[in-house]
């Protein structure tokens, strides 16, 4: 069983476009599209549509609208009652895969309501071998809130306590790398760079590596840095290894790097070693980027072309 919480959802709507995105001219639109969003649910979406058994944990105000695309997206959720509505975030895609993405704050959270999901995440987490703390915090939640939530689960669970994964970005993922311990981080090499506060030149996986080096195994278990149409590296303990993607055409990059994080888990649920782990993420995200707006990939997306995996150190 997989956990995912999304504590700040979106729903996301892409409007795709004929020709480049013409900053500040009318541009008429091709088409549009409306998924249930938000980092936590798009692993929910990919890992179930797996055949794995997942439960997405998130807050949402039981009329809020986003509840009738998330019933359409077919996840197991576990709704927290909330006041404030979710976000709707815009994404903007052409036909050559450029993609302009406005992500909004999102509804604040009371004090109580914080402390409800924080008490929906341990109870959901009983049996879990994966939790994934995935996406931007809400405001009123607190930058330290993924800290929180790790030492509530592991508090609660002791031994049998899932490994837990966290796939954020700035302040949140600077105090989980500080103080929570996470198993796996997920940044991609911006966000490794911010949190490392060096430059990476994500072009050279030595670079990459040695930066990921200075938090693994120290800090964090592994990371799994997303590198964009460059692939990916997974740095863990025991070695390094980076994987390029297949050739594909890229529709939508949205939820590409939450694809990677759900092939990750699959292949780690399902006993694979850390090469494996790293070559279905790789596919996971190629997979998720051939397909529009934030939609999901199921197993009959993923590309056949080779991913080569080599290692590192
Ligand atoms: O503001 P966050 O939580 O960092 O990102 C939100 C978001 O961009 O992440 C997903 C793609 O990764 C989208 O479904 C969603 O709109």
């Amino acid at each position: 069983m997989i956990v995912t919480l999304t504590a700040n959802p979106s729903l996301d709507r892409t409007v795709m476009l004929p020709a480049p995105l013409q900053v500040g001219d009318v541009q008429s639109a091709a088409s549009t599209r409306e998924d249930a969003g938000g980092k936590g649910i798009n692993v929910a979406r990919a890992i179930t549509a797996a055949g794995e058994e997942c439960a997405a944990v998130l807050p949402l105000a039981p009329d809020d609208p986003y509840d009738a695309a998330l019933r359409a997206a077919d996840v197991v959720a576990r709704r927290v009652a909330i006041r404030g509505n979710v976000r709707a975030n815009i994404a903007i895609t052409d036909p050559a895969g450029v993609t302009t993405k406005l992500n909004l704050p999102g509804a604040r959270l009371s004090p109580d309501e914080v402390s409800a999901v924080v008490d929906a995440v341990v109870a959901a987490s009983v049996g879990a071998r994966w939790l994934v703390l995935a996406g931007s915090l809400p405001p009123g939640v607190g930058e330290d809130f993924y800290v929180r939530i790790i030492a509530a689960v592991r508090a609660a669970r002791g031994a049998d306590a899932p490994l837990i994964a966290v796939d954020t970005s700035g302040s949140a993922l600077a105090a989980v790398v500080a103080d929570g311990a996470p198993d796996l981080i997920k940044p991609n090499d911006d966000e490794l760079a911010e949190l490392v506060g060096v430059a990476i030149d994500g072009s050279d996986p030595q670079s990459v590596l040695h930066v990921a080096r200075a938090l693994v195994p120290a800090r964090v278990g592994a990371a799994l840095v997303t590198l964009g149409s460059r692939g990916a590296l997974l740095v863990a303990a025991e070695g390094a290894w980076a994987a390029a993607p297949p050739p594909i055409q890229v529709v939508s990059t949205v939820g590409a790097g939450d694809s990677s994080l759900a092939g990750y888990v699959l292949a780690a649920t399902r006993g694979a070693d850390q090469g494996e782990r790293l070559r279905l993420a790789v596919r996971y995200g190629a997979a998720a980027a051939s397909l529009p707006g934030t939609k999901a990939p199921a197993p009959a997306d993923l590309p056949t072309g080779d991913v080569p995996v080599t290692r590192l150190d």
